[in-house]
């Protein structure tokens, strides 16, 4: 398991970066920062929407948690708010997916819809040049809506743990080529009693799934508990 962590801060949605400089990290062992994106095994038509999209360097988080996650590794990445955690989601699923087939390959769950559909839109963003493929399934929204576009085929789902749940259930959203899970915000949808909703998807995902959980706070250690024993040392 790597385990990422910085010095905790305010919680408020950023449009600009923390200053990395003013960060304490800590890691698991064996985990070193890549410096660049060009270093990190990244594909070439990603690494151009990567650049495109202004993105010079890696932050932090994204220097150390990215290569684990790209190599396939279950990952616990833990960072206060600004620090790049939902562009590393949209980088890293970016590069996992296969866009050559039209099957869901990444489904990322969030607490609430506004996060939700900022993840999609970062993917659609960053993930520009190689055709990728996401729809935000999130209460609120027309479930008809949903149906179309899971039924035409898209890459990755980024949505909030019922509704997704719900899609699941009715078929909609087919469940057997999703290799990696992504629980945004885990120690928020966790304390949001979530939890069951959560257990719920995972039950229908295949067993061979690599986890990806981002937090805010430490708690995620205890919240996941028995899921812990899937990880893998990094
Ligand atoms: N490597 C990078 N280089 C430059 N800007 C970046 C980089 N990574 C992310 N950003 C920008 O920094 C801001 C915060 O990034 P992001 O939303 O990914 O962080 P976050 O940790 O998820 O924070 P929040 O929870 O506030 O959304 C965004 O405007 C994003 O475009």
């Amino acid at each position: 398991m790597a385990g990422t962590s910085v010095v905790p801060a305010n919680r408020g949605r950023r449009n600009t970066m923390v200053d990395d400089e003013k960060l304490v990290f800590e890691t698991s062992k064996g985990v070193e920062p890549i410096m660049t994106f060009d270093q990190m095994g990244i594909k070439d038509d990603l690494l151009r929407g990567i650049y495109q999209h202004g993105f010079e360097k890696p932050s932090a988080i994204q220097q150390r948690a990215v290569r684990p996650i790209i190599e396939g590794r279950d990952v616990i990445a833990q960072a206060q708010s600004g620090t790049g955690k939902t562009s590393m989601i949209a980088l890293t699923v970016c590069q996992i997916v296969d866009t050559s087939s039209r099957e869901v390959q990444a489904l990322i769950l969030s607490p609430t819809r506004e996060l939700a559909a900022q993840t999609e839109k970062q993917i659609l963003a960053i993930g520009d040049f190689i055709s990728i493929q996401a729809h935000a399934c999130i209460g609120g929204k027309s479930v008809g809506e949903d149906i179309r576009k899971l039924e035409n085929g898209v890459h990755v789902v980024s949505g909030t743990p019922g509704r997704v749940c719900d899609m699941i259930k009715r078929r909609t959203l087919r469940t057997r080529a999703i290799k990696l899970l992504i629980l945004d915000e885990s120690d928020e949808m966790l304390s949001r009693g979530f939890k069951d909703q959560i257990y719920d998807v995972y039950r229908y995902l295949p067993p061979e799934l690599q986890v990806l959980y981002l937090s805010f706070l430490f708690i995620v250690y205890y919240a996941v508990g028995p899921t812990l024993t899937r990880y893998a040392t990094v």
